[in-house]
């Protein structure tokens, strides 16, 4: 087959989509409840994000969000930072996933490496969110306290999940294979009182034993009053090992039949914490809001996932990423959630697709390198496997290349909807995304959000069109981060979105908005390293890389995507007389691994003579990482601002040899 051209078109809606979808329904609504008519989803993102106020208001309205009390407006004030959604409101997350189940249909479908394929009912779903609550409620938690989890994508993280949200307890989670000092820079911040761990995991077919890692991240958080444990790995692990812990069993048999009550809290009222990391200093721990979430998460799975009650809606993650609680969000709409927990090319990468035949997966969700994977490695699963439920594809966690769109289309299925979505972990969503109104084309992301002021701004801020510029979100969404955890003056907060343009959220990724509303994503602006989905900082890779001896310095760049290549290289100075041979290479690689995470090693590394710092010492991780995606060189750097400029050759000579 002819490789696709950027931007060709590979499928259009049909019109039994569009009529029967989601988005028909709540334009319909629109125009029979409050008396506007759109002609369009373009009409309808511009009011969306004009008439700000009304169009959330009509999403509570349209979704029924339960509530206890109810608003006495819907925004004090259109100001970012700081504007307050829906004041005097008081709901519950839990309620909401709670408020009308069908007992025994299916809540959750989970297989793993560990455990063979399950279904867990709405009933027993509730059941034992109840039981995991009391407990918590005996364990001193209350509302506003930390519940951290150091658990893989299991039912029982869900359930540990939602009882924590039912108290207004905050959660926060990290996967499993994360190195205890990775950890530790994550839980610490936020002083939970409650830790939820799995002995170990498994991932590849090998067993990873975690005892030794959980004692370690149990004595660097004085915080932590109990620890909840969890044997999966191995059937009987020695609880005895670790301080104040309970077996996950008998906390919950100590707890059996209780019943769920649910915490009424403010609409602004922290739900969970998630980690993004910068440059320098601890990840940032971004807090988001119970309302905030329950909005944002109903409109991006139901009018633009299309996700109806009891689909059947899968996302391959970790709980490390964003994308297991936007997973756990289509619980909210009563949808089936499918969790895997595992390597997903384990034993090969028709696991994923076996697993889809399996549970009659409707929505697949997975990131962009996962389907460059199959397409490098010639897979069809349109011959092998049944996937006649599959109606979408979503992909994410780096831009999705016009050969990935060809590929699902040649090899999955022909009359699927593909969807590449972007956002991330700051509002725990997606900017731009899917639409089942929308046409599909090659390398194109449909479209951008409802009530997501999206724009692509240049240098001097003025929005453009058909050009690359930095992504920015104009006006508030509910969504947007309350603030950092210990983030006093909210210095880091502004200084992370709203540095680059007063009372505008600057993003860091770069975008192109094309004529028709399709946009693409460049990746980041900045030098974060988002590997399938996973931010982390390079501060804390330099960390793990630095500490080896003969290591003394050490730079690294993500260019990803750049020619659709999957591309991190890592440089490192020596010591005289150390060589950079396989030894030290898998020193190096071992030691992220373990600090940091197995996604975090890098696809090379070379020996440098020394990195390039700015005049006042700061690494030019950016201005690297655009000679590497051949930016002019003028523009990548800017030479007087540099320090050692010979020492820009090195990448300037590999820059013509990658390219
Ligand atoms: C929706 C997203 O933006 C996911 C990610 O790439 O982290």
């Amino acid at each position: 087959m002819a490789p696709v051209k950027e931007g060709a078109l590979l499928w259009e809606p049909p019109a039994s989509l569009k009529k029967q979808s989601n988005m028909q329904y709540y334009m319909n609504w629109l125009y029979k409840e409050k008396a506007l008519d759109f002609k369009s989803y373009e009409e309808l993102l511009d009011w969306s994000v004009t008439d700000i106020e009304r169009f959330w208001e009509s999403l509570w309205e349209f979704f029924d969000i339960k509530a206890s009390a109810s608003y006495t407006r819907v925004l004090d004030e259109r100001k970012m930072p700081g504007s307050k959604w829906f004041e005097g409101a008081k709901l519950n997350y839990t309620e909401q996933v709670f408020r009308h189940f069908t007992p025994n249909d299916s809540a959750i479908i989970s297989q793993s490496e560990v455990r063979p394929l399950d279904h867990m009912t709405w009933q027993e779903l509730y059941d034992k969110t109840a039981s995991f609550a009391s407990g918590l409620k005996s364990a001193g938690v209350k509302s506003g306290d930390r519940v951290v989890a150091y658990m893989p994508n299991i039912t029982e993280t869900v359930v540990a999940f939602l009882a924590c949200a039912s108290i207004g307890a905050v959660w926060s989670s990290c996967s499993p294979d994360f190195g205890s000092p990775t950890v530790i820079d994550r839980f610490k911040q936020i002083e939970p009182k409650v830790l939820i761990t799995v002995d170990g995991y498994r991932y590849g077919g090998k067993d990873f034993d975690r005892m030794s890692t959980v004692k370690e991240i149990q004595n660097g958080i004085p915080a932590l009053e109990k620890t909840i444990l969890l044997p999966y790995l191995q059937e009987n692990p020695d609880a005895d090992t670790l301080h104040e812990a309970v077996l996950w069993k008998q906390f919950m048999a100590e707890h059996k039949n209780a019943s769920l009550t649910y915490e009424a809290v403010p609409f602004d009222h922290p739900l969970w914490v998630l980690y993004s990391s910068g440059t320098t200093g601890l990840p940032k721990a971004i807090v988001q809001g119970q309302g905030g979430i329950i909005i944002e998460h109903l409109k991006q799975l139901v009018l633009h996932m299309d996700l109806h009650k009891g689909d059947r809606f899968f996302w391959f993650t970790t709980t490390g990423w964003m994308m297991w609680n936007l997973l756990v969000g289509g619980l909210l709409n009563q949808s089936t959630i499918l969790l895997y927990d595992g390597n997903p090319g384990y034993p090969s990468l028709d696991t994923v697709w076996k697993f889809a035949e399996d549970t009659e997966m409707k929505v697949l969700g997975t990131s962009a390198s996962f389907l460059l994977a199959c397409r490098k490695n010639g897979l069809k699963p349109k011959e092998q496997f049944n996937l006649d439920k599959l109606m979408s594809i979503g992909s994410t966690g780096s831009p999705l290349p016009p050969e990935g769109f060809q590929w699902v289309y040649e090899n999955v299925k022909s009359d699927l909807w593909l969807f590449s979505i972007s956002g991330g972990t700051d509002v725990c969503s997606a900017f731009v995304t899917g639409s089942p109104f929308h046409p599909v084309h090659a390398g194109n992301i449909q479209c951008r959000a409802l009530g997501s002021k999206v724009e692509a701004y240049d240098e001097k801020g003025t929005p453009i069109t058909d050009e690359v510029g930095e992504l920015v979100i104009s006006e508030p969404m509910p969504s947007m981060p309350l603030y950092f955890w210990n983030d006093e003056g909210n210095e880091r907060y502004l200084d992370s979105y709203f540095s680059t343009y007063t009372g505008v959220w600057r993003h860091g990724d770069w975008i192109k908005i094309n004529q028709d509303g399709s946009c693409q994503i460049y990746g980041r602006s900045d030098s974060t390293i988002n590997r399938g989905g996973i931010r982390m900082g390079t501060s804390e890779i330099y960390s793990a890389v630095e500490s080896i001896k003969g290591v003394t310095d050490s730079l690294i760049v993500d260019v990803s995507n750049h020619n659709g290549k999957d591309f991190m290289p890592l440089f490192v100075v020596l010591e005289k007389g150390i060589n950079l041979d396989d030894t030290l290479k898998n020193k190096i690689n071992k030691q992220i691994k373990e600090t940091c995470s197995p996604r975090h090693i890098p696809n090379d590394i070379y020996e440098i003579q020394e990195v390039p710092r700015t005049l006042n010492g700061k690494k030019l991780e950016v201005p690297i990482k655009k000679i590497l995606m051949d930016v002019p060189f003028e523009k990548a750097v800017n030479i007087d601002s540099v320090g050692n400029k010979k020492a820009l050759d090195y990448f300037i000579d590999l820059a013509k040899n990658i390219n």
